[in-house]
């Protein structure tokens, strides 16, 4: 006989016992599984409140249910739990470890084991006489990383870099200083750990500009075998060889659970003329149910994806805790050939016999190349750095950007993502323990996505401007979500204060190809000071125009029938600071809005552009090796010569593949030695 608290409280009637007999049947089978013996006898306690009253015993399928006065049931908490710690040692069991050891010399390295890098470390460890270490700041990646609905939480850890932008008044001037919160991962797995698993490609013409600008093998043609080798499409709905990949390292599925709110918004968007469709196929505009990279409900980052399956590898070493801190060039100072870092407080000097590949994000990168004496010359020698290659590094910073704030509160629904709504509810917690399902398996509450062309909104074949991002809760929904962003205090309990517990759905209207660009400058020589970030969000006007016309559409959708039904309101308590702009719901008080509460979708890029040597402001050539250096190539996000119109984990993914192959085959490495 097994007992064991309660978890929660069941109702004060029968049908409250009916489901804990269910519960506890549907627990058996895991209790079997988890514990390897089978127990069919269960006492189990249903608390009946007031009536105390002894309910019937009961038998199915040889589970025999004692009623006595009190009942504990919980074999299925236990058995999650279990199932939990089970899955979560095998996990970190399948992380590479950590090389105690390095080499004095190995034939890459690589500098950072985000999305790109840990691509690149497979690829290039598939040629078995290649030695390559692989550099991470970060540590390990832990299950708990990989809940989907708690994404948010990961930055609060030391898996964050946790950078802040310089003051502005123009934007995010409603956040403690006027600063931005920009996290970055720091971890095995990099930003993909941290991230919100949304997995959007981008439009052909997004490629395509990338090669009218001169980056020869970019064009969609060229990009579009790299996304299929990526991916182990699983949305039978949207099966096409012509589009998707089916033996790729990296899971792509629908989150196994959708709220009544994301339904609603989803037929809403039909019945205002969008269609519904395949993002990642034919049509790169419409509206969708999210592509997001998970297994099984579980989050699937690059280092599960591509390092795990490959952990017996010997050629390939990971240094995990380390940090890289300056590359070394030759005596002619014309060629990388290793690297200098930190690791446990101790100096070590590794050298690259091939190519040293840095894939260290859109912030680390150029910082890592500045304090090495690769950037903007003036910039370098006004803080005394030599100057070994004169390149625009550092300009070119693109993000995604969104008004926050935009909510809509509908009648209350059966079920909610808010934490405290979880914390009583903890069947919710215990069956993704157990299944990987229910509201759980909701990436950060992102459900659903529109992507839209403003001028020729509802046509499917149009080159998106903007997304309309749903999230199936508000600024309500969990506490700790107002220091993702930084809010002001006092502005948010004066404007957010009055969410109490509604129902809420948020909709972000995103900037998908923004006019504006900000730059990257160093504050010290120091690596270890973090660079001034300066993204000059809305320089140009029509940034933000755009920002407010999305508010628009979704205000559209809000008055469909199917959102109609639910009793959909726009949230309109104001921003006092707004409505000396103009009343609510104007123009003006929208474009306010967006620059209080400028929400960044965390998709820094293109701080190291790619492009051709007539290009005097790009950074790397169309091969990703740094103009003008021999041995130092860069793998990420860094490289994106103008941000595409899609979030941007899968293109880092795309250029992850794409680097380390010939332009022309594809699975061959061979012209990374050159
Ligand atoms: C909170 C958040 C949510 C996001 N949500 C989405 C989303 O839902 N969908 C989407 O498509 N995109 C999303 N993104 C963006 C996407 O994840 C990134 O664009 C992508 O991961 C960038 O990959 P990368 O390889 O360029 O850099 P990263 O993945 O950031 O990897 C860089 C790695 O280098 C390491 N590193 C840096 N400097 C050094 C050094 N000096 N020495 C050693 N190691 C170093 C870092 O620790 C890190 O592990 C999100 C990002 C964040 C932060």
């Amino acid at each position: 006989m097994i007992y064991i608290k309660s978890y929660a409280r069941v109702e004060e009637d029968w049908s409250g016992l009916i489901r804990a007999l269910q519960f506890l049947y549907r627990s058996s089978n895991a209790c079997v599984r988890t514990n390897g013996a089978y127990t069919d006898w269960f006492d189990i306690r249903i608390d009946v409140g007031q009536r105390n009253s002894r309910p019937a015993l009961g038998q199915r399928d040889g589970l025999m249910i004692r009623a006595p006065q009190s009942i504990y049931t919980d074999i299925y908490p236990v058995s999650s739990l279990l199932n939990f710690l089970d899955e979560g040692t095998r996990q970190l069991n399948s992380e590479p470890p950590d090389q105690p050891v390095l080499l004095r010399e190995y034939d890459f390295i690589i500098v950072g084991a985000g999305t790109a890098g840990c691509v690149v470390a497979n690829r290039l460890t598939e040629m078995p006489d290649w030695k390559v270490l692989l550099i991470e700041a970060g540590q390990t990646e832990n299950y708990v990383m990989d809940i989907p609905l708690i994404a948010n939480y990961l930055q609060f850890t030391d898996a964050n870099w946790r950078y802040r932008t310089k003051p502005s008044e123009k934007y995010c001037a409603g956040f403690e200083n006027g600063r931005c919160h920009w996290p970055r991962g720091k971890v095995m797995g990099g930003s993909s750990v941290l991230n919100y698993m949304i997995y959007t490609r981008g439009a052909p013409d997004d490629y395509n500009n990338w090669k009218a600008m001169g980056n020869e093998g970019w064009g969609w043609d060229d990009v579009l075998p790299y996304f299929k080798k990526i991916e182990n499409f699983n949305i039978p709905k949207f099966n096409n060889t012509d589009y998707h990949g089916y033996d790729g390292y990296l899971n792509i599925e629908h989150a196994p659970y959708r709220t009544s709110k994301s339904k609603a918004w989803i037929k809403a968007a039909q019945e205002y003329g969008f269609t519904y469709g395949d993002y990642n196929g034919e049509n790169p505009s419409g509206v969708s149910y999210l592509q997001v990279s998970m297994k099984n409900g579980t989050r699937h980052s690059s280092n599960r994806a591509y390092l795990h399956p490959i952990r017996g590898r010997k050629n390939l070493h990971i240094a995990k805790a380390s940090f890289v801190t300056k590359l070394i060039f030759d005596n002619s100072n014309t060629q990388v050939i290793g690297v200098e870092l930190e690791r446990r407080n101790i100096k070590y000097k590794i050298l690259a016999k091939k190519d040293v590949i840095l894939s260290a994000g859109a912030i680390n990168t150029p910082q890592l190349l500045m304090l090495s004496g690769i950037g903007p010359r003036d910039h370098l020698e006004s803080l005394n750095i030599p100057v070994i290659q004169n390149l625009q590094v550092g300009y070119n910073l693109m993000d995604h950007i969104a008004a926050g704030g935009v909510q809509y509160f509908v009648i209350p629904q059966n079920t909610s993502i808010r934490t405290d709504y979880i914390l009583s509810h903890l069947d919710i917690v215990f069956k993704w323990m157990r299944t990987h399902k229910g509201p759980l398996s909701i990436p950060g509450g992102c459900e659903a996505l529109i992507f839209l062309n403003l001028e020729d909104k509802f046509n499917p074949k149009s080159w998106p401007d903007l997304e309309l991002l749903f999230i199936s809760g508000g600024l309500n929904t969990d506490p700790m979500l107002r220091r993702n962003f930084g809010f002001d205090e006092q502005i948010f309990t004066r404007t957010y204060g009055p969410l109490g517990n509604l129902d809420l759905f948020m909709v972000f209207p995103m900037l998908m190809r923004p006019k504006s660009k900000g730059r990257i400058i160093l504050r010290s020589r120091n690596p270890k000071v973090h660079p001034e970030l300066i993204p000059n969000y809305f320089e140009y006007p029509e940034d933000l125009q755009k920002i407010v016309e999305g508010i628009k559409v979704s205000m559209a959708l809000a008055r469909q029938p199917s959102l109609q039904k639910l009793g959909t309101k726009m949230y309109d308590v104001p921003i006092q600071e707004c409505l000396e702009r103009g009343p609510f719901g104007s123009d003006e008080y929208f474009a306010c809005q967006a620059q209080m509460f400028t929400f960044t979708i965390y998709h820094q890029s293109g701080t190291c552009k790619m492009g051709p040597i007539s290009d005097p402001t790009a950074v790397v050539d169309p091969r990703l090796r740094v103009h003008g250096i021999s041995g130092l190539r860069i793998v990420d996000a860094s490289i994106i010569p103008e941000i595409p119109s899609s979030h941007t984990n899968a293109p880092v993914y795309m250029i992850g593949e794409r680097a380390p192959t010939s332009s022309k085959k594809i699975g061959v490495i061979h012209d990374v030695v050159d």
